[in-house]
């Protein structure tokens, strides 16, 4: 099936502008700092793992943040965020290289990129902790699935249903997303997550993506078997560091 088939027209968008993007000039190799081991050291001192990301803008959200880049994300940190995300999609995100960059310089937490990898090379762009790879737009998965690990990356397998996350976990993917953002249709629904986090073995590392907004919300997803959540707008919307304070506080 061709990637853009049945999803949003705005996602048709994203594929098409991700299609035209070049790679790198030079294979990088990374020195990757562990985004398993940063969850589970923020569980083990009390806070609920978050992974708070830095999102300028997206299809489904009103305005744009246009801070720097790194006072968001020492804002992110000082609220007691695990790791953070950084979109480096321009043109429907509002990110950039260049910001995960700069993020990945000030910040000792592991680092993800998130954008709409679909080709080897893209992963070159940037070095990150940890690279977005969305099962359902990417052709050979377990070959990109490799090419992250061989350049140091580690994977973040995105998945929204039952047929994907066998995919996920037959192309060896160690961290699986799963994204309660159905993207056709761009709806959110926390139940993805809770029906299909119980089909993961125990020895993935399950994060859960999207709409997570209350402190109710993640301590939903906790109860459910995330051992991170991403979170993107609800901590972009005001005050960051008391956004992120009040979910990494969430009980389960
Ligand atoms: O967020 C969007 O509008 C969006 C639209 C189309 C494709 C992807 C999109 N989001 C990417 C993400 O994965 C989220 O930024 C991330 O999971 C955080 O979600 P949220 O906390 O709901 O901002």
């Amino acid at each position: 099936m061709n990637a853009s088939e049945g999803v949003a027209p705005a996602i048709e968008s994203i594929l098409a502008a991700a299609d035209e993007r070049g790679g790198g000039d030079r294979r990088l190799s990374v020195a990757a700092r562990s985004l398993p081991a940063a969850l589970a050291a923020a569980e083990e001192d009390g806070r609920v793992p978050v992974i708070g990301e830095i999102k300028p803008t997206s299809p489904t959200t009103d305005g744009r943040r246009d801070d720097d880049p790194v006072a968001l994300a020492e804002a992110l940190v000082d609220g007691g965020a695990a790791a953070l995300s950084v979109l480096t999609e321009p043109d429907h995100f509002g990110g950039s290289p260049d910001a995960l960059r700069q993020v990945r310089e000030t910040v000792s937490v592991p680092v993800l990129r998130k954008d709409f990898i679909r080709r080897e090379e893209q992963l070159d762009v940037v070095e990150a902790d940890a690279v977005l790879l969305i099962a359902q737009f990417v052709d050979d998965l377990a070959g990109l699935v490799t090419a992250a690990r061989e350049r140091g990356f580690q994977p973040l397998v995105e998945v929204h249903s039952r047929a994907e996350l066998d995919d996920a976990l037959s192309a060896g993917a160690g961290i699986v997303g799963i994204n309660n953002r159905d993207l056709a249709r761009l709806d959110v629904d926390l139940s993805t997550f809770e029906e299909l986090a119980p089909h993961a073995p125990e020895d993935v590392t399950l994060v859960a993506e999207s709409g997570i907004a209350s402190e109710e919300d993640a301590a939903r997803m906790r109860r459910a078997g995330a051992d991170g959540l991403l979170v993107g707008s609800a901590l972009m919307a005001g005050d960051v560091a008391a956004n992120t304070e009040r979910l990494v506080g969430a009980e389960r």
